[in-house]
C-alpha cells in the first residue's frame, strides 16, 4: 500500500532524509519511531505529497507520489502533527469543509459527518466551534477528518502527542478500530511505548536514516540474543554489581532506585549461570527477572553507536 523507494530530502545542503526503502502492506499498521528532528515528518509530508522529494520515488495506494499526486490524496487520509483551524468554525463545519474539498455531494456529506462523528465519540459536539474544543476532542476531529473520503490509507503524524493519558488510550482504541475497518495505517511517534501495543510493524528512523524495519515480532526477535534482566537486591548490592560489570556478556547496565535492568548477550545457560554466581557470592536478591523486551529497549539497541 506503501513503498519508498531511495527517497531522500535535502534542505539546502542539509540532508534531513537519507534513501529510506519502506514497503508496507494492506491492512498494517506501521510505526514510524525516531526520536524529534529524525526526518519523520519529512518523511510523512512527501507521502502525503506536500513536498517534493530530492530523490528517490514512492507510491501509495498505486499512485506515484510525485506522478499522480491527486490519485494519492484521494487515497490518504492525512493527520499532520498540527493543525489549525479558523476562528468561528464549528465541528460540523470543519469537516464540511474537507468534504467539500473531497467534491462529496451535500447530501451524502451530511450522512458521512454524522458517521465520521459518532465513529470518533463527538456527536454531541457537532455544533460547538472548534477552537473550544479540549486537546483529546481536537485530535480526534483531526482523525475524523482525515475518514471523511473513506481512504484506504491514514498517514498520522504524532496522533497522540500532547495528550493526557486517557486521551491516549482513547486514541489507541480508535487505531484498533480504524485497522479492524480494513485501514492501513502509517503513525508516527517518538513515544515508543504508545505504539508498542497496536502495531504490526514497525520502522525505526535516527537522523534520516531508516535503521530497522519489519514485522514487530520480527524485530524484537532479532534482538532477542540481547536478554534483559531486572534484579532488585536485598543486600550485597555492590558484591552483585561488581559480579555483573565483571560479565563479558554485560552490554549495558542501569541502576535504578528500586532495581538494576542488565542488557546481556548470552542465553538461558549464561543467566542460570549468572545467578549462580550472584548466591555464591552471598547476593540477596527478590527477583533476577528475564522480562521480553520494550520497544524501548529494541530503539535503544537499534539506534546504539549513532545516538550520542
Ligand atoms: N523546511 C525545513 N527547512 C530546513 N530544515 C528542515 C525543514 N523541515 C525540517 N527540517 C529539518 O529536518 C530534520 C528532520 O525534521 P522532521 O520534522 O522531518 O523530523 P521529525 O522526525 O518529524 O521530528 P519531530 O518529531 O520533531 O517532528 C530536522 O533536523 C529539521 O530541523
Amino acid at each position: 500500500m506503501i513503498t519508498l523507494r531511495g527517497f531522500g530530502k535535502d534542505y539546502g545542503d542539509f540532508t534531513a532524509v537519507e534513501n529510506i526503502d519502506l514497503q508496507i502492506d494492506a491492512g498494517e499498521v506501521f510505526g514510524f519511531i525516531g526520536p524529534n528532528g529524525a526526518g519523520k515528518s519529512t518523511t510523512i509530508r512527501f507521502l502525503a505529497t506536500l513536498l517534493r522529494a530530492t530523490r528517490g520515488s514512492g507510491m501509495v495506494a498505486g499512485c506515484d507520489v510525485m506522478g499522480d499526486p491527486v490519485g494519492v490524496r484521494q487515497a490518504v487520509g492525512y493527520m499532520p502533527d498540527n493543525f489549525g483551524v479558523y476562528d468561528g468554525m464549528r465541528v460540523w463545519e470543519f469537516l464540511d469543509f474537507f468534504a467539500v474539498a473531497y467534491k462529496i455531494g451535500r447530501t451524502e456529506r451530511k450522512q458521512i459527518i454524522d458517521n465520521v462523528l459518532e465513529l470518533l465519540d463527538l456527536s454531541h459536539k457537532k455544533t460547538d466551534f472548534v477552537n473550544g474544543l479540549s486537546r483529546g476532542m481536537k485530535q480526534r476531529l483531526c482523525l475524523a477528518k482525515t475518514l471523511v473520503h473513506d481512504p484506504p490509507v491514514l498517514i498520522l503524524d504524532e496522533p497522540a502527542s500532547g495528550l493526557d493519558p486517557r486521551a491516549r488510550v482513547e486514541v489507541k482504541a480508535l487505531l484498533k478500530e480504524l485497522r479492524k475497518m480494513g485501514k492501513t495505517i502509517l503513525i508516527s511517534s517518538h513515544i515508543l511505548t504508545e505504539l508498542a501495543d497496536c502495531c504490526t510493524s514497525i520502522g525505526i528512523i535516527e537522523r534520516g536514516q531508516l535503521l530497522m524495519h519489519g514485522p514487530i515480532d520480527s524485530v524484537y526477535q532479532q534482538i532477542r540474543r540481547n536478554r534483559i534482566v531486572e534484579i532488585q537486591f536485598i543486600s550485597g548490592n555492590e558484591a552483585g554489581l561488581s559480579i555483573l560489570r565483571s560479565s563479558e556478556s554485560l552490554r549495558s547496565l542501569e541502576i535504578l532506585p528500586s532495581r538494576v535492568v542488565a542488557e546481556l548477550e548470552t542465553d538461558d545457560e549464561g543467566l542460570a549461570l549468572l545467578l549462580e554466581e550472584l548466591i555464591r557470592a552471598g547476593v540477596r536478591m527478590k527477583s533476577f527477572n528475564d522480562r521480553d523486551p520494550t520497544l524501548e529497549d529494541v530503539f535503544m539497541t537499534v539506534t546504539k553507536g549513532l545516538v550520542s
